[in-house]
């Protein structure tokens, strides 16, 4: 599904992505895993399009979209999330969800003028998906609070709910277990797992929390020095000693 070749990102004279190649195949929960600094959320950046490579080539579903725009990706249904957009806070947790999908009807003005009806079913439909997505996530008591009002643990579903309002086929989790805590955490590990198996999604996720590497991803792709050190299953990965020295040559080894 998605192919990333010798990729290469410069920052001035320092090399942050050094020739990472690797694969993720659809319908998997790939993980990706490093030490601080390996250059993971660099190569999210890249393959969502925040970012263009020095060198290198990133294919999805077969198309070269190395140079496509961030939105453009986002069309193709190759979702980032955890960016969470400045108009969160003050929306309710409802009007963010609704505010995903793209190209809304309501917000060209020749729509909103000549073909009313048709907006209107639109954003009767969209709201039908917010809630849907709402109860879903069990967040449905929550829908008319303001969004920054809402715990780490329930923004981080609220933003998965965002993906549920496009139609992902790619998802990036950017660290969703991060100041998250354990009972969310666990909530959220069964909706990820509910979306890849119901429905179809394929994710990949950067994340430090082991536990949630092990619960959820097959494959493991450990990464070091801006490129794959180690891939395989969880098990594999984490018994590969250069796995242990990336990490244990950083201030812990959170891998082990
Ligand atoms: N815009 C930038 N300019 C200069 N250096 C950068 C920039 N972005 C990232 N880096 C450097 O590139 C390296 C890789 O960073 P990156 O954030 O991709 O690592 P990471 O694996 O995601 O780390 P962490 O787990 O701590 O988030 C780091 O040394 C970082 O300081």
């Amino acid at each position: 599904m998605l192919e990333v070749d010798s990729l290469v990102m410069d920052f001035g004279g320092f090399r942050a992505v050094d020739r990472c190649s690797l694969k993720v195949e659809e319908g998997t929960i790939t993980g990706l895993i490093g030490p601080n600094g390996a250059g993971k959320t660099t190569l999210f950046n890249i393959i969502a399009g925040a970012l263009f490579p020095t060198s290198g080539h990133v294919r999805y579903r077969g198309e070269d979209i190395t140079g496509l725009a961030s939105d453009r990706r986002f069309h193709k249904g190759l979702v980032r999330t955890f960016q969470i957009p400045h108009e969160f806070h003050r929306l309710t947790v409802l009007e963010n969800l609704m505010m995903v999908p793209p190209q809304q009807a309501g917000e060209s003005l020749f729509a909103n003028w000549f073909q009313w009806r048709r907006v209107k079913g639109v954003e009767a439909q969209t709201e039908r998906r917010a809630h849907e997505t709402l109860r879903f996530l069990e967040l449905s008591h929550l829908a008319q609070e303001r969004a920054g009002n809402l715990s780490g643990g329930q923004k981080k579903l609220l933003e998965l709910g965002r993906t549920m309002m496009t139609d992902a086929k790619l998802v990036l989790l950017d660290e969703p277990a991060a100041g998250v805590n354990r009972t969310l955490l666990r909530k959220l590990e069964e909706k990820i797992a509910t979306l890849h198996r119901e429905r179809g999604y394929t994710f990949i996720l950067i994340e430090h929390d082991m536990e949630m590497i092990e619960k959820l991803c097959d494959p493991v792709i450990c990464m070091a020095e801006g490129r794959v050190l180690v891939e395989g299953d969880f098990a594999h990965v984490r018994s590969d000693p250069r796995v242990l020295e990336a990490y244990l040559g950083e201030t812990t080894g959170e891998a082990a």
